[in-house]
C-alpha cells in the first residue's frame, strides 16, 4: 500500500456517553501537522503533552493530554496523534471537527483496525480478537481474546502450517525426481503425520464449536414434564417472580429467556413449555420448541418431580437425555425432594433439592460446568470465519488421503496446497477487499 496515498483518519475512540475522560484519535501522514494546528505547539514522539486545543476560530477548547505516535511505531503503523480530553460528548466532539476542519476525515467503522492490519501491524485473528474484546460478555471471553490478541492462534496456524509445508516439500522432490512410487517408509511416514495433524484441528474444532458460548454467553434449557419446577427455578435463579407459577400442569406455554450471572459467567436461561405426550398441536409445538432450545443450549438441565413415581411424561425427557448426552452437558435435577422420594430413574446421577428451599447445589453444579469450559489451554476458534477456514482445510486433508495411498502425488499436492490456503486464510487471507470491508466495517467507530 502506498502511505503517501492515504488519507489522515480521525474518529472518537471512546464511548459516546458521560464519561471523565474522552479520547480522540488521528491517524495518517498528516496527523502531526494537523495536531499541531489544533495545539498551536511542536509534539516529541511519545510523551504525553499536556495542551491547549483551540478551535479555528482560535477560541480555547480544551486543555488535553496529546500524544504523538511516530510511524511506524503506532497501532496503525502510521503517524497518530492522540488527544485524552475531557469527557462527555461536547468537548470530543468540538477536538473532532476541528481536526476535521483541519483536513482529517472521519474514519469508517474500524479504519484504524483496518490500517494496522493492511501495515502489518496485526494479522487477521488479532483484529478478530479486538473486535470481540469490546464485547466480550465475560472475564474469560477477555482472557481467551487477550490471548488471541498475543498471538496465540496465529502461532498454531503458522505450525499447522509449517508441518504441511514440509510435507509438501517432500511430495515436490519426488514429483520432480522420482522416477519410481514414493518409497513404502517415506508415504506411511507422511500419512501419520497427516493423521497428526487432522486430529489436531479436528480436537480444536470439536472443542471451539463446544465453547462458542464463552465468546457469544452460554445458554442453558430448562426441560421436563409439566409441573416439576422449571419455572419455579427460574424465578429463584432470577430471585424474583418473571415466570408464572402454579400447580396446574401446563402452566408454561411460551418459552421464557432470562440472563443470570453465576460465578464470573452471564448465562441464558431458558424456561420452556413442559413436555407432555402430544394431544393436541399447541402440546406438540411445545415438545419441538423444547428440542429446539436443547439444541441451541449448552447446557441441559432436566427435572422431575422427585415425590412421584416416573410416569410415561418423563420416560419423553429420559429419550431426550440420551439422545443428546454425548453432545450437551445435562444436569438431572429431582426437584420437590421436601415432598420425599418416591421417583428412581436408572444410570442416571442426579442432584435433589427442593427449589423452594434451596438450589446451591445445582448452582454449584453449572459453576463447575461454566469454569470447566473457561479454565483450558486449548485454542479457541472465535469466529464463523476462523471455524469456516478449519474446517475446509481439515476437508482438504481429507481429500489427500487417497491420492497418497495411490501415489497420485500431484493431486496429493493440490489438496494439501489447499489445505495451507485455508488454514493460511486465519490470519492473512489472500484478501479480497470486500472480506476486509465487511470484516472491519463490523467494528464500532473509533477502533
Ligand atoms: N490510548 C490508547 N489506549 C489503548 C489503545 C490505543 O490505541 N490508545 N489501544 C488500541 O487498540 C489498545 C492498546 N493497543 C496498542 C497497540 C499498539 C500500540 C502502539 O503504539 N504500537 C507501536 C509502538 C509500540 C511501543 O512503543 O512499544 C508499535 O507496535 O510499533 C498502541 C496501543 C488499548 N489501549
Ligand atoms: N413442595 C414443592 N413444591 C414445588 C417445588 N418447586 C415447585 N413447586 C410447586 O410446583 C408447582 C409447579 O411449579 P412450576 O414452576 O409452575 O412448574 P413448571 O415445571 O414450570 O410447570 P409447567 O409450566 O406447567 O410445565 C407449583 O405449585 C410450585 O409452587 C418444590 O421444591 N417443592
Ligand atoms: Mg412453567
Amino acid at each position: 500500500m502506498n502511505l503517501e496515498k492515504t488519507d489522515t483518519i480521525a474518529a472518537i475512540a471512546t464511548a459516546h456517553g458521560v464519561g471523565s475522560i474522552a479520547i480522540v484519535r488521528l491517524s495518517g501522514p498528516e496527523a502531526l501537522a494537523i495536531a499541531q494546528k489544533i495545539t498551536k505547539k511542536a509534539l516529541k514522539p511519545r510523551f504525553a503533552h499536556l495542551r491547549t486545543l483551540y478551535n479555528h476560530q482560535n477560541e480555547i477548547i480544551d486543555q488535553a493530554i496529546v500524544i504523538y505516535f511516530k510511524a511506524p511505531h503506532s497501532f496503525t503503523g502510521e503517524d497518530v496523534v492522540e488527544f485524552q480530553c475531557h469527557g462527555g460528548i461536547i468537548v470530543a466532539d468540538m477536538v473532532l471537527r476541528t481536526l476535521l476542519y483541519h483536513g482529517a476525515r472521519l474514519a469508517e467503522p474500524g479504519e484504524f483496525s483496518k490500517r494496522a492490519f493492511l501495515n502489518g501491524k496485526i494479522d487477521l485473528s488479532e483484529a478478530e480478537a479486538i473486535a470481540k474484546i469490546i464485547e466480550a460478555k465475560s472475564e474469560d471471553a477477555a482472557k481467551i481474546l487477550a490471548r488471541q490478541l498475543k498471538g496465540e492462534l496465529a502461532s498454531f496456524v503458522e505450525e499447522v502450517r509449517e508441518q504441511l509445508i514440509r510435507i509438501l516439500a517432500y511430495v515436490e522432490v519426488n514429483i520432480d525426481y522420482a522416477e519410481e512410487d514414493l518409497p513404502v517408509d517415506l508415504q506411511e511416514q507422511m500419512q501419520n503425520q497427516l493423521e497428526t495433524i487432522s486430529k489436531n484441528l479436528a480436537k480444536t474444532l470439536e472443542s471451539s464449536k463446544r465453547r462458542e458460548g464463552l465468546i457469544e454467553g452460554f445458554k442453558v434449557a430448562i426441560i421436563g414434564k409439566p409441573n416439576t419446577g422449571k419455572s419455579s427455578l427460574l424465578n429463584a435463579l432470577l430471585n424474583y417472580e418473571r415466570a408464572i407459577v402454579s400447580d396446574i400442569a401446563g402452566t408454561t406455554r411460551d418459552t421464557i429467556e432470562e440472563s443470570v450471572r453465576i460465578g464470573s459467567h452471564l448465562v441464558r436461561f431458558v424456561d420452556t413449555a413442559g413436555i407432555r405426550e402430544a394431544q393436541d398441536t399447541i402440546e406438540r409445538i411445545g415438545v419441538e420448541r423444547s428440542i429446539k432450545a436443547i439444541e441451541e443450549s449448552d447446557i441441559v438441565i432436566a427435572m422431575f418431580d422427585a415425590s412421584r413415581p416416573l410416569e410415561s411424561e418423563d420416560q419423553k425427557i429420559i429419550d431426550l437425555i440420551q439422545r443428546y448426552k454425548n453432545e450437551k452437558d445435562i444436569i438431572v435435577v429431582l426437584n420437590k425432594i421436601d415432598l420425599g422420594k418416591e421417583i428412581t430413574i436408572e444410570d442416571i446421577e442426579p442432584i435433589e433439592l427442593s427449589v423452594k428451599q434451596d438450589i446451591s447445589p445445582l448452582i454449584k453444579k453449572l459453576q463447575t460446568i461454566l469454569d470447566s469450559y473457561a479454565n483450558t489451554e486449548e485454542i479457541l476458534l472465535v469466529s464463523r470465519r476462523q471455524i469456516d477456514a478449519v474446517t475446509k482445510a481439515l476437508e482438504a486433508i481429507d481429500a489427500a488421503k487417497i491420492p497418497l495411498e495411490m501415489g497420485e502425488l500431484e493431486i496429493f499436492a493440490f489438496h494439501i496446497n489447499e489445505a495451507i490456503a485455508a488454514i493460511g486464510s486465519i490470519t492473512r487471507p489472500m484478501e479480497s477487499s470486500e472480506l476486509l470491508d465487511k470484516m472491519f466495517g463490523e467494528f464500532c467507530l473509533g477502533k
